[in-house]
C-alpha cells in the first residue's frame, strides 16, 4: 500500500460536531489509478490536503510510502512532498508570464534530489512527448490554449517522476473530448513512470479510466468498515 489512513479525524473547527474527514481504515494500493468522487463540499480537497501533509488531522495516523506523516516536522514533510508527490490542480496554477519550460523548472527547483539531473532539454523532451509544439514551448503560457496549458500542468507534475500523483478536479474546465484526451495522456504518463494516481472529481462519468473507483462517502464517516480499497 502506498497510502494508509488509520482512524483519521479532521475538523476545521474543534467546535464542529462532525469532522469533515472521519476515516477508520483506508488504503491505496501501489501502482493503481484511484478515482474518488463526491459532491461539492463532501471533503475531497480536504482529504488530498491531509494525504500530502498540508493539513494535519486532530486524530489518527496517515502513512505515505511507509512514512508516518505525524512523526515528521513540517520541514521534513515539505522535502518528502517535493521528492515523492506531484499535483495537478483545477486551474493548473501556472505562472502566466513564464513559458512552459520555466513553469516546469519551478517544480524541479523545489526538489533538491532532482535538481542536478533535470535540465532544460529534458523538460523540452517531456513537453514534446506530451504533444506540445516546439514553437509553443517558449511562449508565455497565457498565450497557450487550455489544452496546451494542461500539458504543461502534466509535465510539471511528472517531471520529478513522483511515486504518487494527486489530481484535484483538473478536468472541470474541459469539454468531453478534451477531458478524455487529457485523462488518456495523464494515465499513459503515470504507467510509464510507475506513478500511483489519486484523482478526485465530482464527475462520475470519468470513472471508466480508473482501476479503483470509490465514492468518498464509502470510506469517510463510515466507522465500522475495515480495509476499504
Ligand atoms: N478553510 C476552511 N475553513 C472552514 N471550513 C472549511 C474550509 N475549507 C473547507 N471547509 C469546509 O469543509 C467541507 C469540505 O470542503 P472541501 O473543500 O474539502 O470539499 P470538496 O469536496 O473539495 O468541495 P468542492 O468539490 O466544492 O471543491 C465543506 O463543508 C467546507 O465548507
Amino acid at each position: 500500500m502506498i497510502v494508509n489512513f488509520s482512524d483519521v479525524k479532521f475538523s476545521y473547527s474543534s467546535l464542529k460536531e462532525k469532522p469533515v474527514i472521519d476515516i477508520l481504515n483506508w488504503s491505496i494500493p501501489q501502482g493503481t489509478k484511484y478515482f474518488i468522487y463526491g459532491g461539492s463540499g463532501s471533503g475531497k480537497s480536504t482529504l488530498l490536503n491531509l494525504l500530502c501533509g498540508l493539513k494535519h488531522p486532530q486524530n489518527g495516523s496517515i502513512e505515505v510510502l511507509g512514512q508516518k506523516l505525524e512523526l515528521m516536522s513540517n520541514r521534513q514533510i515539505d522535502r518528502f512532498r517535493a521528492k515523492n508527490i506531484g499535483y495537478i490542480f483545477q486551474q493548473f496554477n501556472l505562472l502566466n508570464y513564464f513559458n512552459a519550460i520555466e513553469n516546469v523548472q519551478l517544480a524541479v527547483t523545489f526538489s533538491t534530489s532532482h535538481r542536478q539531473s533535470i535540465n532544460a532539454s529534458r523538460i523540452t523532451d517531456l513537453l514534446v512527448e506530451l504533444g506540445l509544439a516546439k514553437t509553443d514551448i517558449f511562449k508565455p503560457v497565457e498565450e497557450l490554449s487550455v489544452g496546451q496549458q494542461q500539458r504543461v500542468g502534466i509535465a510539471r507534475a511528472l517531471i520529478n517522476k513522483p511515486k504518487l500523483l494527486i489530481a484535484d478536479e483538473p478536468t472541470s474546465s474541459l469539454d468531453e473530448s478534451m477531458r478524455d484526451q487529457f485523462l488518456s495522456t495523464l494515465i499513459a504518463m503515470c504507467d510509464e513512470n510507475k506513478t500511483t494516481l489519486v484523482f478526485v472529481s465530482h464527475d462520475k462519468s470519468l470513472k471508466k479510466h480508473f482501476d479503483i473507483v470509490k465514492s468518498l462517502d464509502e470510506f469517510n464517516k463510515q466507522n465500522g468498515m475495515a480495509n476499504v480499497y
